[in-house]
């Protein structure tokens, strides 16, 4: 099995750091044809806009919509899940998104008040308790579709994780804490996938 991390810009290092962590192979696709070689992609946190422009220049969006489309596992946090989502609110003039996931996602949902905050969140299917957030001028799930599942909410009851099918994203960035359930959740469907 080997893993993609979407490396066009934002913390995409770090996504690669968690691999070797959890003793997965992984490479940096800024290529159409890296494309071919993974079982699943990981789509980093960072800035959407910047990572939707840079994908169409390099001439990735198309092949990342066919990668989703074609069921291959893709795990977006922050600007990643920004990337996955069907609908963007708040998004710069002309932004674009691959989508997939049937979710209406508002970007820098929290404003500057609340730029960055931690919290713990009630994950329902991962095992060993409470998921330790940390959200850095993150997007918030504004509406979610029938075709995709709330998996985290906020104690106000925002959703900031969600799954359908291959696709997985959360508002927050687990790559920035010592927990990888999430991490895992995803390898799970890319090992599946490799399996054939
Ligand atoms: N930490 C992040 O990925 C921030 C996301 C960023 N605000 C965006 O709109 O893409």
């Amino acid at each position: 099995m080997r893993i993609g991390v979407l490396g066009l810009q934002g913390d995409f290092r770090e996504h690669l750091a968690v691999m070797s962590t959890l003793g997965a192979e992984a490479i940096t696709v800024r290529r159409e044809a890296e494309l071919a070689s993974i079982d699943g992609l990981i789509i980093p946190g960072g800035e959407s806009s910047v990572m939707d422009k840079l994908s169409r220049t390099f001439g990735l969006a198309e092949p990342l919509k066919a990668a989703v489309a074609s069921g291959l596992p893709v795990y977006g946090t922050c600007a990643g899940l920004i990337m996955l989502a069907d609908t963007i609110l708040d998004g710069m003039a002309g932004q674009q998104t691959i989508g997939g996931l049937d979710v209406s996602v508002r970007r820098n949902a929290f404003g500057s008040q609340r730029d960055s905050f931690e919290e713990d969140l009630d994950v329902p299917v991962l095992d060993g308790g409470q998921v330790h957030a940390v959200f850095i001028r993150a997007p918030v799930v504004e509406s979610v579709g029938p075709s995709a599942t709330p998996l985290g909410t906020l104690r106000d009851g925002r959703v900031v994780a969600v799954e359908q099918g291959n696709l997985l994203g959360t508002s927050f960035h687990p790559e920035m804490t010592h927990d990888y359930r999430f991490h895992e959740y995803f390898l799970a469907k890319a090992r599946a996938r490799a399996a054939g």
